[in-house]
């Protein structure tokens, strides 16, 4: 079975994918399959674009865990998305010495849904759970993840509104 873990950037994939590696599950991290992929590096956004149709397609798929921001284009049996208040988003993504522009588009989108949306352009919605790791320890969203793989916990997205913090960037 392939899970995407998935997210905005400063939602805490990186540490709940890490954290259930050490409990034992395989886990691919995007940022290692996409070079190959690369067409150009947008250096005023420290950004890297990929040519995101061809990763998509010639992705060998994994039985275990994968994780990273454009993990819900793949197909995946299950998608957990993260979320993160935006207010609480900003102050993570600080003291990565991002552009203050990129901090501010990914709270927006954050606030937008917008990898949820995109998720479930992809997938049906008993496919795919969100965390709010707003206020929650890295063990207990994985312990959500995992009881979501064994179907323990049912599926639920769409109950996030954040569209008040539309504009209130850092
Ligand atoms: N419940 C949580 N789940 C995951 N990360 C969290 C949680 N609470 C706080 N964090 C923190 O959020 C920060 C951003 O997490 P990270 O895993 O780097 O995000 P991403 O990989 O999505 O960019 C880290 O410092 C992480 O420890």
């Amino acid at each position: 079975m392939m899970i995407g873990i998935t997210g905005t950037p400063g939602t805490g994939k990186t540490a709940v994918a890490a954290e259930l590696e050490r409990r034992g599950h395989r886990v691919v991290r995007l940022t290692d399959t996409v070079r190959p992929y690369i067409i150009e590096e947008d250096s005023c956004r420290e950004t890297l674009v990929v040519d995101v149709d061809r990763w998509v397609e010639e992705f060998e798929p994994v039985d275990g865990i994968v994780e990273g921001h454009l993990a819900h284009l793949l197909p995946c049996d299950r998608v957990i998305v993260l979320r993160c208040r935006p207010d609480v988003l900003a102050a993570r993504l600080g003291p990565r010495n991002y552009p203050s522009e990129k901090i501010a588009e990914n709270v927006e989108a954050e606030a937008l849904d917008v990898i949820l949306i995109e998720t479930l352009e992809e997938h049906p919605d008993e496919h795919v759970l969100e965390v709010d790791t707003t206020d929650l320890a890295v063990a207990e969203c994985a312990d959500r993840v995992e009881r979501f793989v064994r179907g323990e916990l049912p599926p639920s997205c769409g109950a996030i509104d954040w569209s008040d913090y539309l504009g209130a960037g850092p």
